[in-house]
């Protein structure tokens, strides 16, 4: 047949990873598969013209379609060999889903904990290492593997679908409907090569798991919980700002709003306020919620955004949303229903500070939503994320005319033919990427990953970190974070702007930390880097503390003494 020999002569082409070459010739028409596969492998992609019009006039006489994402389940041979047990752990929050599942994993013999957050790969790690259970963290930006270690706390993104487990877990699985990275989900949940699968997450995944999963030949099992403390909505909105009590948590969407709060609520001399948003660096997110969750500290109130939405374990007593309306990049709209439920559902965790919880606005108006949405269930999910791999788009990068990674994966995502239980992920933020990045005289392969790295191109400072690095990477080969950064010149903020840019600061290091691990030779100052991270968060946190609050107080670490500042942020001009 056309299309295995085909197979075969892709198979034993010099640039395509193992995993591709393997699936080459696994029998199946959807091939090529894993979308984040390519990432741990090292990868020659200098395939020759030659080979690529022999390509094009292969695929062209086999009439094999690089764009039928229609079969993804036959991409995960590994996972395809078992037959998987899968427990899909659903029910309200704080039902005691996750709890559940990190009990399995514990008691196996090897596992994985896939979360959608750091934080919670963070969390995992702790536990099962405390419970001497030896469990390596793998992140973007960070690995920390232990001698021995049979068990992984990894970002979901990370998850290895070449590994063999006895156990693993996908935490808040609903997230597979997630626009940008349901298609991660998707593919732990495809890919994962488990004795048992546990899945924790919302009801309303359930429907769409079992479709998607009619076709594995796992077994899957559908376990129901129910909350463990209560959960009021108030009648009353919070009134006065002097009703504002130890344990309650305000909850608003912009960072300007945020620290608005935060003055005015220590302005009124009762109570000092933590702060958790979205970028902040995640190490003083959890700092941040440390201080909130402890007794002995003056910090009793939290003031956040729906980044405490999931993972964090914090002691709120009571939910107060400031608004039910968000900007969500294009407009402002209503939260949804699950959002509502996922942020309310933080108040009163079982086995806190506070055994039930509460929740309530400022807006009267805002109220009967709340009740509501609080009532309804979450709508049931239709669709998953899909992504072809870098693999795939390499092939059909031969067929293409163009060599701009932008008009690849445009004329790509617009061919893809896909089953109706998946929509192909928005990418917008990677063409964004790609349209800054195309003109320079870069592999596919480099531009593919500086096109999936953790860039904010909405964050100008970011967005400049990136093409700097990817220009120098261009020019030289190899970037010394020296040459655009400048060591020991970091220092205290002290106006809102400076503390934003300080956020940007982190966010550029932490991009080189990530680079770092997929191009160490080219990137190889990531300790340099990941001091410097760490650097940033304790100055934003020494800021945090300063604000709005004169009382000196004693620390055991003062980022501030840790260096003499200079500019505001290291980076030079072009940053
Ligand atoms: N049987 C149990 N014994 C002791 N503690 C428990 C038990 N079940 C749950 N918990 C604790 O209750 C809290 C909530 O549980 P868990 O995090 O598993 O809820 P969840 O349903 O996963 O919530 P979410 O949807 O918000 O992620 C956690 O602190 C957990 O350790
Ligand atoms: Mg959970």
């Amino acid at each position: 047949m056309a299309s295995s020999i085909l197979r075969r002569n892709l198979a034993s082409v010099r640039g395509l990873s193992r995993s591709t070459q393997s699936l080459l010739l696994f029998p199946s028409p959807g091939l090529l598969a894993d979308p984040l596969a390519c990432l741990g492998l090292n990868l020659d992609f200098t395939c020759g013209v030659n080979y690529g019009r022999r390509l094009a006039s292969s695929c062209t006489s086999a009439k094999l379609d690089l764009t039928d994402l229609t079969r993804p389940h036959s991409w995960y041979p590994n996972a395809r060999r078992k037959k998987r047990k899968v427990y899909v752990h659903v029910g309200p929050t704080n039902s005691g889903k996750t709890y559940h599942a990190l009990k399995q994993l514990e008691s196996s013999a090897s596992g994985v904990y896939c979360g959608p957050l750091r934080l919670l790969a963070w969390e995992v790690a702790k536990r099962l290492n405390k419970a001497n259970i030896l469990c390596d963290l793998i992140t973007g930006q960070e690995r920390e593997e232990l001698d021995g270690a049979h068990h992984k706390a990894v970002t979901v993104e990370m998850a290895d679908v070449m590994c063999e487990y006895q156990c693993a877990v996908i935490d808040e699985i609903q997230m597979i409907g997630c626009k940008t990275r349901g298609f991660s989900f998707t593919r732990a949940l495809l890919g994962i090569s488990a004795d048992e699968l546990h899945l924790c997450g919302d009801p309303a995944a359930v429907p769409l798991i079992e479709e998607i999963l009619k076709v594995t030949g796992d077994i899957i099992k559908v376990q129901h919980y129910e909350r463990l403390s209560p959960l009021t909505p108030l009648n009353v909105p919070l009134g006065s700002f002097s009703n504002i009590d130890r344990g309650d948590c305000i909850v608003t969407f912009s960072r300007q709003e945020i620290y608005k709060l935060k003055r005015k609520i220590e302005s009124g001399g009762n109570h000092l306020c933590s702060v958790v948003y979205g970028s902040l660096p995640p190490e003083t997110r959890t700092r941040q919620a440390t201080m909130f969750n402890d007794e002995s500290s003056e910090f009793d109130v939290l003031v956040a955004s729906d980044a405490i939405g999931m993972g964090l374990n914090l002691n709120i007593s009571r939910i107060i949303f400031s608004t039910l309306k968000k900007f969500d990049g294009v407009s402002i709209r209503d939260l949804t229903v699950p959002e509502i439920k996922q942020i309310a559902g933080r108040a009163g965790r079982y086995g806190s500070k506070f055994s039930s919880g509460e929740v309530t606005c400022i807006d009267p108006e805002d109220l009967p939503l709340l009740h509501s949405s609080l009532q309804s269930p979450s709508p049931v999910l239709e669709r998953a994320g899909l992504f072809p791999t870098y693999d795939l788009l390499l092939l059909y990068s031969r067929l293409q005319s163009t060599t701009g990674f932008q008009s690849i994966l445009e004329n790509f995502l617009e061919q893809a033919k896909l089953s109706p239980h998946y929509f192909i992920a928005d990418c917008e933020a990677m063409l964004k990427v790609a349209g800054v990045i195309d003109e320079l005289p870069l592999t596919l392969q480099d531009k593919y990953l500086f096109c999936i790295s953790p860039v904010d191109m909405d964050d100008d400072i970011s967005a400049q970190g990136l093409i700097q690095f990817a220009e120098t990477f261009a020019k030289k080969g190899i970037v010394r974070l020296k040459e655009i950064f400048t060591p020991g010149t970091l220092q205290v903020p002290k106006t809102q702007n400076a503390l934003k840019e300080l956020e940007s600061v982190h966010k550029v290091l932490d991009l080189y930390v990530w680079l770092s691990f997929r191009m160490e030779e080219s990137f190889p100052d990531r300790e340099l880097a990941s001091s410097q991270r760490a650097i940033c968060s304790l100055l934003i946190e020494e800021f945090l503390e300063r604000l709005g609050w004169q009382k000196p107080r004693p620390r055991k670490l003062s980022a501030h003494s840790l260096m003499k500042s200079i500019p505001a942020s290291g980076f030079r001009e072009h940053l």
